[in-house]
């Protein structure tokens, strides 16, 4: 730290400390500095080699990175019915007494919650998801903030009214040493390879398939979104940071993701926006409809205008937009969603997207509008809860925080959610990857299928070869 800041931090940290034990109560101490480019991936080294649970949120445009390190707080509630609320009520508090230093007011510095939710809370967990509770917020020790190609670092402390300051100050300065020292060895050099793949009952999956597809002909549900696994051993375990940073290298126009409980690291490059705020502005994205890409320039115009034409494509993509319209209308004023859907294209693929716009109604936030719009029929289906009842039965999936809300917040009340797709929960020399597909009633399961491999390429590819 330069002589100047680190007088403004010493003096800040002392303030907070005899804050805490003036009013004998814990608060947390945030605070914020701009410094030189550091690299994020190796920053993610850092911090395991310190121990430090990982997160990292990167935007779809790459111009805005955070990389935590840590947990200083954590939010999380068990509760099915109100877990938004609770998060929500837990977030407020904490911010409430919060000593925050930050003369930057900048989104994603300060006070930033990491974090995301289960897709489904009354499904019951198994062993595969046991790190992930059905919601869980960090709010990191020390973040790394990129924007726009500026750099800020901030450390957050919960500061208890026992805490010396001589050892608060060796512990916060020791760690930002290591964490934004650059130097050291660059990525891991060795090779992940894929040992072994099993994809978890393909078969059975088609049969389901069949089984929504009769459900929808004679019920008045209209769409059902069904998932499935595919399992992988690696020859040694992955390591995060190099995943994180192929992720963004190749996934262009998507959200990628990583959060790190208890040594498992749920990771995702996501094309899906769900919602982001800042300030009266709200945004959110309906995705469905797929299609492969071409070899050629051609070629793929053509899937593109096929896609475009296609009625069993609208129609997966239909619902998913006249839910988002209705969910915003609630939440929001000056809703607005194009006509039809445009062609988006991606690494592997390609998607019918129609972009929602809309403005904050004054008594709302963004866990309102999460509430609202979670789970979109992109990931659940139409009429929701009868959808939801037949993922939960016939799905042979424990989805854990797949196809969920994943995403951040800072005290500003800016912040922004994905939809977990395009995911793996990567559990050291393991890992779970996970594929879904609208169903509609002329589905059928063989290009379902198929549907679902070209969804799961991107993946595989930054975890190795077979
Ligand atoms: C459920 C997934 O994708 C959704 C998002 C976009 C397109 C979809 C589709 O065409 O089926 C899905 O609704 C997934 O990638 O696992
Ligand atoms: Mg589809």
């Amino acid at each position: 730290m330069m002589e100047v800041k680190e007088k403004q931090f010493t003096a800040e940290l002392e303030a907070a400390l005899e804050s805490v034990q003036t009013d004998q109560k814990d608060k947390l101490f945030s605070y914020t500095e701009k410094i030189n480019q550091v690299n994020l991936y190796r920053f993610l080294e850092k911090a395991a080699q310190l121990a430090f649970p990982r997160t990292f949120w990167s935007s779809a445009n790459e111009d805005f990175q955070m990389a935590g390190a840590g947990h200083a707080f954590e939010l999380s509630a068990e509760v099915s019915g109100s877990r938004y609320d609770q998060v929500e009520q837990d977030w407020n508090a904490l911010l409430s007494d919060a000593i925050i230093y930050n003369p930057y007011h900048t989104s994603g510095t300060g006070v930033v919650a990491l974090g995301g939710f289960s897709f489904d809370p009354l499904k019951p967990r198994t062993a595969l998801w046991r790190n992930f509770p059905s919601s869980h917020f960090s709010i990191p020790n020390y973040i790394l903030t990129q924007i726009d190609g500026d750099y800020y670092f901030t450390i957050n402390r919960f500061i208890s009214y026992e805490d010396s300051y001589a050892s608060l100050l060796e512990e916060l300065q020791n760690n930002r040493q290591t964490l934004l020292d650059n130097r050291g060895q660059q990525n891991d050099t060795s090779v992940l390879r894929i040992q072994h793949k099993k994809e978890i009952a393909p078969d059975q999956w088609k049969k389901t398939i069949k089984k929504a597809t009769d459900v929808m002909k004679n019920t008045s549900i209209d769409k059902i979104v069904l998932a499935r696994e595919v399992r992988l051993h690696f020859n040694q375990a992955a390591n995060i940071s190099d995943i994180l940073k192929r992720l963004v290298d190749t996934q262009s126009n998507s959200y990628v993701f990583g959060y790190e409980m208890g040594g498992d690291c749920f990771i995702g490059a996501t094309p899906e926006r769900l919602v982001k705020v800042k300030d009266d502005e709200v945004l959110s994205t309906c995705l469905a409809g797929t299609a492969p890409r071409g070899t050629t320039v051609e070629e793929d115009e053509q899937i593109a205008s096929n896609l475009f034409e296609d009625p069993k494509n609208r129609k997966e993509h239909n619902y998913v937009v006249q839910m988002i319209r209705s969910t915003m209308e609630t939440y929001c004023s000056e809703v607005s969603v194009p006509d039809e859907p445009v062609v988006h294209q991606y690494k592997t693929l390609q998607h019918l997207y129609t972009p929602v716009r809309a403005k904050l109604k004054k008594e709302h936030g963004i866990f309102s509008i999460i509430s609202g719009l979670h789970p979109t029929p992109a990931v659940g289906g139409t009429p929701r809860q009868d959808a939801l009842a037949f993922i939960r039965d016939k799905e042979l999936l424990d989805r854990g925080w797949y196809g969920a809300p994943i995403g951040w917040m800072d005290s500003n009340n800016h912040g922004e959610f994905a939809v977990a797709l395009r995911s793996a929960l990567i559990q050291k020399d393991e890992a779970s990857l996970f594929a879904g597909c609208g169903i509609v009633e002329d589905s059928i399961p063989e290009s379902e299928y198929e549907e679902t491999k070209i969804k799961l390429m991107p993946m595989l590819s930054v975890l190795g070869v077979d």
